[in-house]
């Protein structure tokens, strides 16, 4: 069975960060492992606290996963200083880790901050670089290129800015625009839209996590970088798609969709 690492912070309401991705790769076909940078207490209202991961045990998590079951593929999603970026740096050039897919997370659906001031820079400098796929929103694109982005256009050059300063492939998110929910991946000097209807669910909490976490399951299994975002996509809006309505705020996704009929099959 393939494998995959997770590097980010516990979501104490399961819809983002280590819970998210774990479920995702789970679902996804491989076998999911985790390194936790911080706890938060979260819901799908906001984040109340955040608990960082001591650098020094952070490094633990990692040289017990990687002297053991060394992951396919790594994802890396919260990380809330410069620190524990540098510590995941030198372990994963160390491991010549593969297949790593990093979501710059800076803040939650709920508009919190989840990353210090600082961090982005030393983040897209340590990190892009040994990436196979970095996969920012449109406000955490605009903060990374300098770009205002208003419209496609501006994607396309927000995105080319990010991969040609830090020589990584850039999956420009759009599910913060105001039209389709259209990604687009910079790759190799060329650019390849991943078109997608915008689903009418206000519940996209961990929508982000998913996705990137999807991606790095693919490419674990082995799928070109193309067709590992193509069907990250499609999962993702399988499990958006299922209106799973949970909570008082923007609320979890249907990880598990796909189970209905199997175990999970309702009483
Ligand atoms: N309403 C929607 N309908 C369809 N797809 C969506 C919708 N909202 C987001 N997406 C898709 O979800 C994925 C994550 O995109 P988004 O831009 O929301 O990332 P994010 O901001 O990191 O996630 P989050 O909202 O969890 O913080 C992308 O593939 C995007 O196109
Ligand atoms: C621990 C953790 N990691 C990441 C996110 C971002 O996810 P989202 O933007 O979907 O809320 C989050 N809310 N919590």
């Amino acid at each position: 069975m393939k494998t995959a690492l997770s590097i980010a912070g516990s979501d104490s309401c399961g819809g983002a960060g280590i819970q998210a991705d774990v479920k995702t790769m789970t679902m996804n076909g491989v076998y999911a492992m985790s390194a936790v940078t911080a706890l938060t207490a979260q819901n799908t209202t906001g984040v109340r606290a955040v608990l960082e991961t001591p650098p020094e045990f952070l490094r633990e998590q990692l040289d017990a996963v990687f002297e053991d079951i060394f992951p396919d593929a790594v994802k890396i999603g919260m990380l809330p200083s410069a620190e524990l970026v540098r510590t995941i740096a030198e372990r994963l050039r160390y491991y010549q880790a593969k297949n790593i897919v990093v979501d710059p997370v800076m803040a939650a659906t709920s508009g919190s901050a989840l990353m210090g001031s600082g961090t982005a820079e030393v983040l897209a400098n340590e990190l892009f670089p040994i990436a196979a796929l970095v996969t920012p929103n449109i406000p955490e694109a605009a903060v990374l290129s300098g770009v205002t982005i208003r419209e496609e256009g501006d994607m396309l050059c927000a995105a080319k800015r990010i991969g040609d300063a830090f020589g990584c492939a850039v999956l420009l998110k759009g599910g913060h625009s105001s039209g389709a929910a259209d990604d687009l991946l910079y790759a190799d000097g060329g650019f390849r839209w991943f078109r997608g209807e915008r689903i009418e669910n206000p519940n996209t909490h961990g929508t982000g996590c998913t996705l990137s976490s999807a991606v790095a399951s693919n490419l674990a299994k082995g799928f070109t970088l193309d067709e590992a975002v193509q069907r990250a996509k499609s999962y993702l809006s399988c499990a958006l798609a299922a209106m799973l309505d949970l909570g008082k705020g923007a609320g979890p996704i249907e990880h598990a969709f796909a189970l209905n009929g199997c175990f999970a099959d309702k009483k």
